[in-house]
């Protein structure tokens, strides 16, 4: 299968109205996997049928392998783009076996041949022995696995994923993942990921596109958005994050904490993002707070924590075997250098 980047400029979409996609750029390179990550209706899913040649925008352009799929109204046919796309659902055909739904999209010689379909059942992770059930013979997960598969049979370069674990529960959406992540890694397909799942896109891609209101905020590395994002929001949409008003000069910030390191130089009024994780509880000395409540996760645990003379309230993600209890005086500190964000 040859490598095919993606390549999106200035695409607008209205559907007759205002734009839900409003001029977006975006490059995908050959054999990477990006999530788009937002909110509901931000526009996710228009972009992916935009890219799968489903939806005719108003204007932009879109290419993959460096061939012109989309330029303004002008459109290549979906099936004749060589891209593979997996819905939330999965859509099999409730009436086909696997065989007869992987193999669907095939020409006539090769269906039913399961020569075909066992390499690709074991891509997906999935037993031969369900070559013959049929949809609901199968499990979501595995659902959805054969949906992957279907949409890898014709070798696609390109593969479009439209929230495809969501419906599943916790352990079926991990393994699920982590066998589409594989089965994509042996093809080498260049994909797209909707997600409104922080975790999903920043464990699944290596490029996340954060997209509010039809435009991208920021696209960056999963590492960039969470530790650098490039707004406030972007910040508190990845996770938790508290943004604090403070005075920066240069390479420090005083607020509520102390003073604290800078990650990039700063000067004048700024928000401050400090991460739960960020926040080291210790001997009371220094910025001091009283525990106002734990939430214990396990591994970790949440403690609110009520700073000491302030209406500040700030929340600490801590090692899961050592919580404080309600009540508690604890120190604060924040060793690692924080972002900011010019407050206007
Ligand atoms: N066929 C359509 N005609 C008119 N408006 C549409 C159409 N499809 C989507 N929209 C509108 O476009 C906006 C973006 O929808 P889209 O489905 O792309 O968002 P999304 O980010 O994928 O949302 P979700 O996460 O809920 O699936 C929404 O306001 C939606 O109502």
């Amino acid at each position: 299968m040859s490598g095919a980047g993606i390549s999106v400029t200035g695409l607008t979409v209205g559907y007759g109205g205002p734009p839900v996609l409003d001029q977006v750029d975006l490059r995908v390179r050959a054999g990477g996997i990006t999530a788009v990550l937002g909110p509901s209706g931000s526009g996710k899913t228009t972009l992916l049928r935009a890219i799968a040649g489903f939806i005719r925008p108003d204007r932009g352009r879109i290419e993959v392998r460096g061939e012109v799929l989309t330029d303004g109204p002008a459109l290549v046919a979906p099936e004749r783009r060589g891209i593979g796309y997996v819905r939330q659902d999965g859509a099999l055909f409730p009436h086909l076996d696997v065989t007869g739904n992987i193999t669907f999209g095939l020409p006539r010689a090769e269906r039913r041949r399961a020569a075909q379909v066992e390499p690709l059942l074991e891509l997906v992770g999935l037993s031969p022995d369900l070559a013959r059930r049929r949809p609901d013979e199968l499990s979501g997960g595995q659902q959805q696995r054969v949906a992957l598969a279907r949409a890898l049979a014709r070798e696609p370069s390109v593969v479009l994923l439209d929230e495809p674990f969501s419906s599943l529960d916790t352990a079926l959406r991990a393994a699920t993942r982590e066998a589409t992540r594989a089965a994509l890694a042996e093809r080498g397909a260049t994909t797209v990921l909707v997600t409104h799942d922080q975790g999903e896109a920043l464990s699944f891609a290596d490029q996340v596109a954060v997209m509010f209101d039809g435009r991208f905020a920021q696209v960056d590395s999963p590492a960039g958005v969470y530790a650098a994002p490039a707004t406030p929001e972007v910040g508190r949409f990845l996770g938790d994050a508290m943004l604090l008003r403070g005075q920066a000069d240069g390479r420090a910030v005083h607020c509520c904490l102390g003073r604290l390191d800078l990650a990039e130089p700063a000067t004048g009024d700024v928000l401050v993002m400090v991460r739960p994780e960020q926040l080291v509880l210790r001997e009371p000395s220094g910025t001091t707070a009283s525990v106002a409540s734990v939430t214990y996760h396990g591994a970790d645990a949440m403690v609110r924590l009520d700073l000491a003379g302030q209406s500040t309230h700030l929340v600490a993600r801590v090692p899961g075997d050592r919580t404080p209890r309600p009540g508690d005086e604890v120190g604060i500190t924040v060793p690692a250098p924080v972002r900011s964000f010019p407050r206007r």
